[in-house]
């Protein structure tokens, strides 16, 4: 949290020279680091390069009018407190400031004084400011559903691994079957990290077409494209001093796999439909459930950004290799669902875990929580029993044996058991794959089309 006491960022705004250089040798001997800019060009270049805690704008700007500039200031740098200054003080232009955005007004002449009131003042409202964000981003980062302790090594060594590369800026990629908790250790990282009280942002790689997915990660200019009405600061932006979370990698369009390669590389990328590099200081962590490697070897993904985020892997297990762990997070999920719920619900029936424990899972940790959370919705005793279990589980031998070779099933059931006891048998995709004589890429499409539905 930035304090008084910090070393401050500050932009001064000023036609004038000597103006200029009253100000800075102010704010410099409080200990700030100031930038100057004599025009709207210098100020809106100076925000792009680099972030800044407070700038101070003259109104009278020469030819361009300080209050015109200032909501091109917020644009370019959202959340920047701006304090006005000018010799023509008057109530009109303050309100009209204040309205505009800015955080202060101060009239000139102004003593050393006056300044650092205002410097504290700001100091004060963002440090509140960057507390809230941070107590939400507790409270989000941490829902209580959240349990990760296990009793599985293969678990454990994974968490160690994350817990040891929490702190430092490394980039990571974290990989793992759908729903194997992938999210919910990029949020752990980003909550053990250096960065925990600025944002942690999502994005998720395959919900938008190419084009759309540019504009969100990088943000766009107006008039960029048909539709953008307005400026709009993209993800990067938002995520600056914390951690973007790139979910399913693997569906970044080639087109913006450089883009975000520069990003990593410099810490510098452009918004779609403007020139100018921006910088931004976001640390990456990348999360997928399909073999990278098989996508870099079919041209699909760069080697080079496949290289780059893959500094330090970590696997999550599926949930059918880590046995030991279904029934005690079954358990965890109950409470707090029946927490949640304000139901008296307090635990399942021995057939009702039974199943639990026969299940293989394939839709991993998120298959567990919606069938738990089913559960106690359903219930009208103090236990979920069987009957308030999905389908699947019900059926004899946990899920896995009604569908018998020359029973009453059709080939489409009977493929999706022959894949899902192939997949729990064997150690990897990959291997699976190989076991089922099809490329991993039809696998991974046909088990997607399984899972559909589970979230
Ligand atoms: N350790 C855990 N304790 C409780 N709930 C968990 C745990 N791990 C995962 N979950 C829950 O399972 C669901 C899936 O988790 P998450 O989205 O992190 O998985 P994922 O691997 O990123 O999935 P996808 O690849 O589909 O994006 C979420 O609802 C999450 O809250």
């Amino acid at each position: 949290m930035q304090t008084s006491r910090g070393t401050l960022q500050l932009l001064v705004i000023d036609d004038e020279a000597s103006l200029r250089r009253t100000i800075r040798i102010a704010l410099e001997s409080f200990g700030h680091t100031v930038k100057d800019a004599a025009n709207r060009a210098q100020a809106l270049e100076a925000l792009r390069a680099q972030r800044f805690d407070l700038a101070f704008l003259d109104l009278k700007l020469g030819p361009e009018k300080g209050l015109e500039l200032l909501p091109e200031l917020l644009a370019a740098a959202p959340g920047l407190h701006v304090v006005i200054v000018t010799a023509h003080a008057s109530l009109d232009t303050a309100i009209e400031a204040l309205r505009k955005g800015a955080f202060d007004y101060l009239p000139k002449p102004f003593t050393p004084n006056q300044l650092r009131l205002a410097l504290d003042r700001s100091a004060l409202v963002r440090g509140l400011r960057d507390r809230v964000a941070a107590l939400e981003e507790q409270v989000r980062q941490l829902p209580p559903e959240v349990e990760l302790d296990s009793a599985e090594p293969s678990v454990r060594a994974a968490l160690d691994v994350a817990f040891q590369v929490a702190p430092t800026e490394a980039t990571v990629l974290v990989r793992g079957e759908s729903g194997t908790g992938k999210g919910v250790l990029a949020r752990e990282l980003h909550a053990r990290s250096k960065r925990a009280a600025r944002p942690f942002v999502t994005v998720h790689c395959p919900s938008l077409s190419a084009d759309l997915l540019e504009s969100d990660l990088f943000g766009h200019a107006k008039g960029a494209f048909t539709g953008a009405v307005a400026d709009k600061i993209g993800k990067v932006d938002v995520a600056d001093g914390g951690t973007l979370f790139l979910d399913e990698i693997g569906d970044l369009p080639l087109a913006l796999q450089p883009k975000l390669l520069r990003l990593i590389q410099d810490k510098t990328y452009e918004r779609v439909g403007e020139p100018a590099a921006r910088s931004a200081d976001v640390r990456i962590v990348a999360a997928t459930n399909r073999p990278l490697e098989v996508e870099v070897r079919t041209g699909r993904f760069r080697e080079d950004l496949f290289y780059r985020l893959n500094v330090i892997e970590i696997t999550m297990p599926a949930l059918r290799q880590r046995r030991g762990d279904v029934l005690p997070l079954a358990r965890h999920l109950l409470r707090f669902f029946a927490r949640q719920s304000g139901k008296p619900v307090t635990g399942f029936t021995p057939e009702a875990e039974a199943a639990l424990d026969a299940y293989l899972w394939p839709g991993n940790v998120r298959e567990l929580r919606n069938a738990v959370e089913r559960g106690v919705i359903l219930t009208r005793e103090e236990r979920v029993g069987l009957e308030h279990m999905p389908g699947q589980l019900t059926a004899a031998g946990g899920g896995a044996a009604r569908v018998e070779l020359g029973g009453p099933v059709t080939l489409e059931a009977l493929e999706a058991e022959h894949i899902r006891r192939v997949v729990a048998a064997a150690p990897s995709l990959d291997e699976a794959a190989r076991v089922l004589g099809i490329n991993p890429s039809t696998l991974y499409r046909k088990r997607q089309r399984e899972l559909k539905g589970d979230a």
